[in-house]
């Protein structure tokens, strides 16, 4: 059965930008009050006071409004670490977004209920924040010191500043009836949504979450078994308004990862580059070190108008017609003196290279000793 409810209608309103890849993902500071035992931040991340752009470490607001753009996106989710350890930064950020783009740009933030109070709401109010997802993270980690009262009464003080609030956290196993009871709980005073992402673990949750009993669904994913499990029971004990959204972890990663790259792709792209499917960029290379050596191959592509970029060492064109030019080359027994092949990468800011199909490798420069 596939849980993930695409519908939608049945979503919040942040979930349906970020499903399409609009959402830039501002990672505002890795400062965080709690220590939940599954909390999935990197070392680069976590209680650090930095902050992501998407995958981009930035500084300035600059740098965020840039990415925003070369990814088009038209909202923000502003996560962390917890935001509002950093309230002026968020909002400092979170105004000038809005002004660059405009109110429709859609803003959420995620938080823990700790620093959620009036003055922080009024200024996240004023700073045009549309939606707000509380994380009830004590109710996993301290249950006997949860407090539901208080979790309820900032839910609604959200309420009174915030147009959408929900609540997000990990579907954790065997918490079923404390979440489902929670869910009834948050529906009578009208929250919108409840978001169950499912348990994922990383490099750094996934020792305590194997001490806690917890186990890998299976070797090709991050899931954990029952985290499914759990989050069906919730959906199918479930009876009220509250719109109740279970996010795999195969739609973070195939669905909204590769709808995010698609789009950064399509406007970084250059004209002679390719887009795959999974949104990567192929471009071909010839790598050379003296010109001379690619003259011949530059007046052919000159005489047929073909689009390419030269570099100090470097020749960059389209990876198809490169493996053309060097079918043909070989064919014709041409001696290459430099090397190509085709690279595939990520059209993130650091460009990450996922693989390289070498088409002409160099012969190695090597004085063979005479005898
Ligand atoms: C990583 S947190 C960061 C924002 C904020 N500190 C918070 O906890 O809400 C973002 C969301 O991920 C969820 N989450 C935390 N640990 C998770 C895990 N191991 N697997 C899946 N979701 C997780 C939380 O419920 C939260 O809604
Ligand atoms: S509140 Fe969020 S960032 Fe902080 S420890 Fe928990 S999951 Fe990690």
């Amino acid at each position: 059965m596939d849980l993930s409810n695409l519908n939608e209608k049945d979503m919040a309103l942040g979930c349906k930008y970020c499903i399409k890849g609009e959402k830039l993902v501002l990672y505002i500071t890795g400062l965080c009050e709690e220590s939940c035992y599954y909390c999935p931040l990197s070392e680069k991340r976590k209680k650090k006071d930095v902050i992501f752009a998407n995958e981009k470490q930035i500084n300035s607001i600059e740098e965020a409004v840039e990415e925003a753009r070369l990814c088009g996106s038209k909202g923000v989710g502003i996560t962390g670490g917890n935001p509002l350890l950093r309230i002026e930064r968020t909002v400092e950020y979170l105004k000038a977004l809005k002004e660059e783009f405009g109110s429709d740009f859609h803003a959420h933030l995620y938080t823990t209920p700790k620093f959620v109070s009036e003055k922080n709401l009024k200024l996240l109010k004023d700073a045009g924040l549309d939606e707000i997802r509380l994380h009830s993270s004590k109710l996993f980690n301290d249950f006997e010191n949860f407090d539901k009262l208080d979790f309820l009464e900032k839910l609604k003080l959200c309420k009174n500043y915030i147009k959408d609030v929900g609540v997000e956290i990990p579907g954790i196993p065997n918490f079923e009836k404390e979440i489902l009871d929670l869910a009834f709980e948050i529906d009578k005073i009208g929250v919108k949504f409840l978001n169950i992402n499912e348990l994922e673990y990383s490099e750094t949750n996934y020792q305590s979450l194997i001490d806690r009993g917890f186990s890998e669904k299976d070797d090709t994913t991050s899931r954990i078994s029952g985290s499914f499990e759990t989050a069906k029971y919730i959906i199918d004990n479930f009876k009220g308004k509250l719109i109740i959204h279970f996010c795999p972890s195969s739609l973070k990663d195939s669905v909204q990862m590769k709808n995010r790259l698609i789009n950064r792709a399509r406007n970084v792209a250059k004209p002679y580059e390719e887009i795959t499917e999974e949104g990567l960029l192929l471009k071909g290379t010839i790598n050379f070190k003296d010109l001379k050596d690619v003259s011949e191959v530059l007046e052919v592509l000159k005489e047929n108008d073909v689009e390419f970029e030269l570099l100090n060492d470097r020749l960059l064109l389209n990876p198809e017609i490169l493996e053309d030019l060097i079918d043909h080359l070989k064919e014709n027994n041409f001696d290459f003196k430099f090397s190509a092949y085709i690279s595939e990468y990520y059209p993130t800011s650091d460009k990450l290279e996922v693989e390289r199909i070498p088409l002409v490798t160099k012969k190695p420069n090597l004085k063979l000793k005479k005898k």
